[in-house]
């Protein structure tokens, strides 16, 4: 059996309406949270990001440009905004068998100039080796230079996938994969990166979007762990170790 730690990133593009004010979708959330208990051999660790229920209020505070008196209300409002997804998350894998848990980056991690500099990792891996799947997300931390910050989940995936040495890495979005003319790129590395045209999001997002995302998984690529983007839907294909017609970010 294989023992490995995978981390699979949820986009907040697909728990959430993304266009919309802090709309959630359960139906999908009840979906996915079906497609994880079926495989309750694997050591999983899920990071979710945040869509419409984190990215408005941190724009709304402009958490990204620093903290202090005059916009501090923002931290708790961005960081509940996300809880309330996070709760739901959890609530769904929960209702399907799975024994999740939600841990909030916000109680445990520090960043420096936007840059997740330490996470708690102790805890996270005593979780797995209880059979239960730890469920973070994307949240608003302490920052040394600016105050606070938001971090995405991938610079979540990216810290754990480092620290725990994780053997499968996954993120799942609304796209495919990075697209390029509107096909699917099979593999990305930092020579190739350069001839492509990756955005941001369409929908506000305050941390990059697939571009954020493409930063993140080449710094991980460098310490020699891949990952795999792909659709939401090819989920129990990426678990499952077949091919999900995605994009595969290595060195
Ligand atoms: N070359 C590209 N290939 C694929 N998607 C791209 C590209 N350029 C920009 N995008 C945009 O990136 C989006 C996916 O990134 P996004 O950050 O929204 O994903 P997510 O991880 O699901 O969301 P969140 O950051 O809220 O967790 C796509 O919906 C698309 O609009
Ligand atoms: C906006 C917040 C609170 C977190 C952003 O995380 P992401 O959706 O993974 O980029």
């Amino acid at each position: 059996m294989n023992r490995e730690i995978t981390l699979l990133k949820l986009g907040g593009s697909v728990v959430t309406d993304k266009g919309g004010s802090g709309a959630i979708d359960h139906a999908r959330l009840a979906e996915i949270a079906g497609v994880i208990a079926q495989r309750p051999e694997q050591r999983l660790i899920i990071v979710h990001g945040a869509g419409s229920c984190g990215h408005p209020e941190a724009k709304h505070y402009r958490i990204q440009e620093g903290v202090g008196p005059e916009n501090r209300a923002g931290v708790a409002v961005t960081h509940e905004a996300v809880a309330v997804l996070n709760r739901a998350v959890v609530a769904a894998l929960r209702a399907n068998g799975v024994d999740a848990v939600g841990i909030h980056p916000l109680a445990g991690c520090h960043a420096d100039n936007g840059q997740l500099i330490c996470c708690e990792c102790i805890s996270i891996t005593q979780l797995v080796r209880l059979g239960i799947t730890p469920v973070l997300h994307g949240d608003v931390v302490t920052d040394m230079s600016r105050g606070a910050c938001i971090i995405s989940g991938d610079q979540i995936i990216r810290y754990l996938a480092v620290a725990l040495r994780a053997g499968r890495v996954g993120l799942a979005t609304d796209v495919a994969g990075v697209l390029d003319g509107g096909a699917v790129v099979p593999a990305i590395t930092r020579d190739t990166v350069r001839h492509l045209s990756i955005g941001c999001s369409e929908n506000t997002d305050v941390t990059g979007g697939m571009r954020g995302k493409i930063n993140e998984l080449l710094a991980l690529a460098d310490e020699g762990i891949e990952s795999h983007i792909f659709h939401i839907s090819r989920t129990a294909d990426f678990l499952d170790g077949k091919d999900h017609s995605g994009t595969i970010v290595r060195r």
